[in-house]
This record gives structure tokens, sequence and C-alpha cells, in this order.
């Protein structure tokens, strides 16, 4: 559904800040997209929607180039950046704007998608609301309501669960999982938790210093990666709570990696 072929992009002529990145996505897959800061995971989704071109390679959604396939392709901002003057209904209805003419006010039926959308992401009883008076967490998910109600095949979301609490983190990465699967979509994310694209995520792409590594999450947050990527030691450990096995990355401390488990009461097993 998504295919990056041999994408490369750099700001300056002098410094590429990404290079040769491929992958695809499918329908109903999530790509988390990790690696340090600075390292062009923003400057990578604004090539996918086409706000960049890409100086070498292309990007394709549905098998159309990104910048002609753009009004299928939603985005979600990071919420904390904004303060938006709207009642959420009002604001998810913006969500609408791509389809209609420049003078044309939404009609009923944008209404009634708009309103679906609150639906489905479960914040309708907030329609009335002014945006100004939500939670960080309840903004976030009025953006990806906005985003839904422009009835994407590609989801693009931008840290979506940084600076919320982590009951409101877990409630949007479900949403998110729940609606990549249901509405037959593909999701594009950019993480800095790695356990969040273990729970969520099918594929990652690590990205850092113009190289990149994709694949399936346990496959690519390997040790020799992580440590290639972020200079830290981390390990993913299995364990077994209350009967359900549970895979979870950790940054390992100096004792740790010296093979000193430091009295851990944890049975676990290091699996890559
Ligand atoms: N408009 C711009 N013009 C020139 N350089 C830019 C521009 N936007 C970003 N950069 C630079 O490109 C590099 C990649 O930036 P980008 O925002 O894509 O990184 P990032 O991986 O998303 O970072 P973070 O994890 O901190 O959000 C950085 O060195 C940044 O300073």
């Amino acid at each position: 559904m998504l295919q990056v072929k041999g994408g490369s992009f750099g700001y300056t002529p002098e410094k590429a800040i990404l290079n040769n990145i491929t992958f695809t996505l499918k329908e109903r897959e999530i790509l988390a997209v990790m690696g340090p800061n600075g390292v062009g995971k923003t400057t990578l989704l604004k090539c996918l929607m086409g706000i960049l071109k890409w100086q070498s390679g292309h990007s394709k959604l549905d098998g159309k180039d990104s910048s002609e396939a753009r009004i299928k392709i939603g985005y979600v901002p990071q919420a904390h950046q904004f303060s938006f003057p709207y009642s959420v209904l009002d604001m998810v209805v913006f969500g609408r704007a791509k389809y209609m003419s420049v003078f044309a006010t939404p009609g009923k039926e944008d209404y009634r998608i708009a309103k679906e959308a609150l639906e489905e992401v479960g914040i309708l009883h907030l329609s009335d609301k002014s945006c100004n008076r939500l939670s960080g967490g309840q903004l976030q998910m009025v953006l990806i309501a906005r985003a839904l109600a422009g009835e994407p095949r590609l989801l693009i979301l931008d840290e979506p669960e940084s600076h919320l609490d982590f009951y409101n983190q877990l409630t949007i990465l479900e949403i998110i999982k729940r609606l990549t699967k249901e509405k037959k979509i593909a999701c594009v994310m950019n993480t800095h938790y790695p356990n969040h694209a273990i729970k969520v995520a099918d594929q990652v792409l690590l990205l850092n210093d113009c190289k990149s590594v994709f694949g399936k999450p346990i496959e690519v947050l390997t040790q020799e990666n992580v440590r290639a990527y972020f200079g830290v030691d981390s390990a993913i450990v299995r364990t077994r709570i209350l009967g359900k096995e549970i895979s979870t990355f950790v940054i390992l401390n100096q004792s740790l990696s010296e093979n000193e488990p430091g009295g851990a009461r944890i049975e676990h097993k290091i699996v890559c």
C-alpha cells in the first residue's frame, strides 16, 4: 500500500539527512519510525506527505506518487504544540476541508462524518467543548478524529503519545492499533519509545546518520542495532506475568551490561 524506494533528502546539497530509504507497508500495518533526536524522523514524514520533495527515489501510496495521493493522507501533529480556539466538532470538521471548494462551508454529510470520527475515538460526548479546555490526551484524540474525518488511506502521526501520562499513552496506542486494523488503513508514527513500537508496530524503521534498518520490531531493536543507532546497551526481555508472555525493551545500566544482574528478581530470558 505504501512503498518507499531509494528515498533520499537533504535540506542543503552538502548534507544529506535521509539516504536511500526503502520499505513497504501493507494495509492494516503500523510502522514505527525511531532514531535519536535530529536524525530526520519528521523530515521523513514530510517527504511521505509530499510536503518535502524526495531528491532521489520516490514514495507511492496505492501506486500513486505521494504528492498526488496527499488527499488520502491524514496527518496528526503533536497536540501540545498548538492552541485551538474552536469547538471539538468544528475542529474535526476541518478534516473535511480538503474535499471542499475554497468558499464552501461544511454540509450535513461533513458533520455526519466528523461525528462518526469522534465516536470512533470515543469522544463524541466532547463535541461542544472548546479545544482549549481539553486535556493533552483528549486533544490528541481530537486530532486523530480530525485526520479520520478526512477518510485517509494512510495515517501519519508525529509522536502521538509524547507528553501524555502512562494511561493516555496506552489509550492512544490502542486507538491507533484498532483503527488501523478496523478501517483497513496503514499508519506511520514517530516514537521515542521502543516498548510502544513492540506493542503496536508491525514494522520498525531505525534511522541514524544517513543509515537505516527496517523490519519487525524484535528483529530491528537488537542489542547491536540499538548500540549502533543510539549508543546505549539494551535488551529485550521476555517475562511471564499472570500467564501472559510480554516482551519488554530495557536499557541496561553499566552493572547489568557487565553481566552483574544486581539482584534483579524478575526471571527473564534475553531474546535478542
Ligand atoms: N526546515 C529546515 N531547514 C533546515 N534544516 C532543517 C529543517 N528542519 C529540520 N532541519 C534539520 O534536519 C535534521 C532532521 O530534523 P528532524 O526534525 O527531521 O529530526 P527528528 O528526527 O524528527 O528530531 P526529533 O527527534 O528531535 O524530533 C536536524 O538536524 C534539523 O536541524
